[in-house]
């Protein structure tokens, strides 16, 4: 690669891919997230970190509008995927959710097969015209998903079968099978044993190179694993946010310092 190319590509990876300004959510009377802007890069991995109801699932959701789907949620201020208002109501939140896809806490597979629970998002989105291309998307997913060799010969069996790990495989091959931009997960690891989080922590790992992946993690020694950008909220506000190492090493912000050290939280 000649030194053009290399300048281009290390352009690339510094590009916003979302940028906040000045989000507020309130859930009825409840103020949960307090003017938050930040800039979230494409092709790396964010972390959001901090003690339990500081706000950081509330705005993940914020990123793919899923506080739509809450009916007290409230949320104003301005979130920009590629320059884009994302809530301009000419945005139809369904199509934004095939750019922005979600992995929940939980693995929450539909209960159909393997290979219908994979299908169903680029169906709906009209991707395939035959079904050797479904079948070509569905390999390609699953094979990014690190599931292909455990699932090729049970394609047919319902998802809800597989191991925990693998059912949160399937989640991620269903998220990214609809080829999103961004793919936010919320806790993917936590109801997973060490071995299943680890294939999930390189898994994001390689997802990095053609996504902008968000993780909500309770683990700090994952944050400091998978990612290069850290966000650390507290009581609904963003404290700190800069490379991870940084923020583990060397915290501006006494509130962090605290956090990381185990005084909070
Ligand atoms: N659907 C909801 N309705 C009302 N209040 C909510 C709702 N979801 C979250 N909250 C409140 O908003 C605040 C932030 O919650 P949120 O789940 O975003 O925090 P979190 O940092 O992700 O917490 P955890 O680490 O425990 O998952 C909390 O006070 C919580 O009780």
């Amino acid at each position: 690669m000649n030194d053009l190319r290399l300048f281009e590509r290390a352009q690339a990876v510094d590009e916003t891919k979302i940028s906040a300004k000045g989000v507020n959510v309130h859930y009825g009377a409840a103020h949960a997230l307090k003017d938050v802007s930040v800039e979230i890069g494409d092709r790396r991995v964010t972390a959001f970190i901090g003690p339990s109801g500081c706000g950081k699932s509330t705005f993940l959701r914020c990123l793919n509008r899923m506080n739509d789907t809450i009916p007290s949620a409230r949320v104003t201020g301005r979130i920009e995927l590629d320059g884009q208002d994302i809530y301009d109501p000419r945005v139809d939140p369904v199509q934004l959710r095939a750019k922005v896809g979600m992995v929940f806490q939980k693995p929450n597979p539909f209960p159909k097969s393997i290979y219908e629970n994979v299908a169903y998002g680029p169906r709906i989105h009209g991707l395939a015209r035959s079904r050797a291309d479904m079948d070509a998307i569905v390999e390609k997913a699953l094979r990014r998903a690190a599931l292909w060799n455990e699932a090729k010969d049970r394609l047919n069996a319902p998802g809800t079968g597989l191991s925990g790990g693998q059912q949160q495989r399937l989640c991620i091959a269903r998220a990214v099978a609809t080829e999103p931009e961004v793919l936010l997960m919320d806790e993917p690891c936590s109801a997973l044993d060490p071995i299943a989080t680890a294939q999930v922590e390189e898994l994001i790992d390689e997802l990095r190179q053609n996504y902008s992946v968000v993780i909500v993690t309770h683990s700090m020694q994952q944050a400091a694993r998978v990612s290069q950008r850290t966000a650390f909220f507290h009581l609904g506000h963003l404290v700190e946010y800069g490379e991870t190492g940084q923020i583990f090493t060397n915290p501006r912000d006494p509130r962090t310092e605290s956090y990381i050290s185990g005084r909070i939280g």
